[in-house]
């Protein structure tokens, strides 16, 4: 299985307030670029990848939204607004949920009131974690051996204390190369990479 999260640290956890965001500062068109380019390919979709987006603008906890691709039956497309319609109901159903409670979506897709700091805690124990980084190491001469875990963010950086508890955790830094890349366009390269090597 191949994981990926993305820590969207400027996305509103209020439904509407996250479909109003598209274009203006919390940029929440990246969640769906992202979840569109981690999840299909042409004419199909993968099905060995677990997409987690967690969304941190919130009055009260995070929202962890999961796409597991074992269990996906219909998403109801791959464009933009599909997307974000979807993220949209996870949003909807989480109303009112208490600390780390979990509710089902749709076939293959949950929400989740944990924050990414618990859910890396809960990754790390099956999942080797890698954090996107433009000085790491460079995922070419990276080995992969078992389940890997990949951490992304939205435009606003990782804070400095998750770094802490992500090197506790044993996460390495991976680069793509020199350039800033959006998280779509990192996952496109990643799995190019792992297609090619695995
Ligand atoms: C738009 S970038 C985030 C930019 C953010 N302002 C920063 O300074 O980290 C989105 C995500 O892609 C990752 N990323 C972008 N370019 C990369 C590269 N060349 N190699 C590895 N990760 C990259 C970043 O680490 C981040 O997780």
């Amino acid at each position: 299985m191949r994981a990926f999260v993305l820590r969207a640290r400027s996305a509103p956890t209020d439904s509407q307030l996250f479909l109003a965001s598209v274009g203006q500062e919390a940029h929440t068109e990246i969640l769906a670029h992202t979840l569109m380019n981690t999840i299909f390919v042409a004419q199909s979709h993968r099905n060995d990848v677990v997409v987690y987006l967690v969304l941190e603008s919130t009055h009260d906890f995070s929202r962890t939204i999961c796409f597991d691709t074992r269990n996906i039956c219909h998403i109801g497309g791959f464009h933009e607004q599909a997307l974000l319609t979807k993220i949209a109901k996870a949003l909807d159903i989480s109303r009112g949920m208490t600390k780390e409670q979990t509710r089902v979506v749709d076939e293959g897709i949950t929400v989740s009131t944990i924050s990414f700091e618990k859910l890396v805690q809960d990754l790390a124990v099956d999942y080797q974690l890698f954090m996107m980084d433009k000085k790491g190491t460079s995922i070419r001469e990276q080995e992969f051996v078992g389940n890997p875990c990949f951490l992304l963010t939205d435009h606003i950086p990782m804070p400095k204390k998750s770094f802490n508890t992500l090197k506790r955790l044993g996460a390495q830094k991976i680069s793509l190369g020199p350039k800033m890349l959006f998280a779509s366009q990192c996952v496109v390269l990643i799995h190019n990479e792992l297609d090619i090597n695995q």
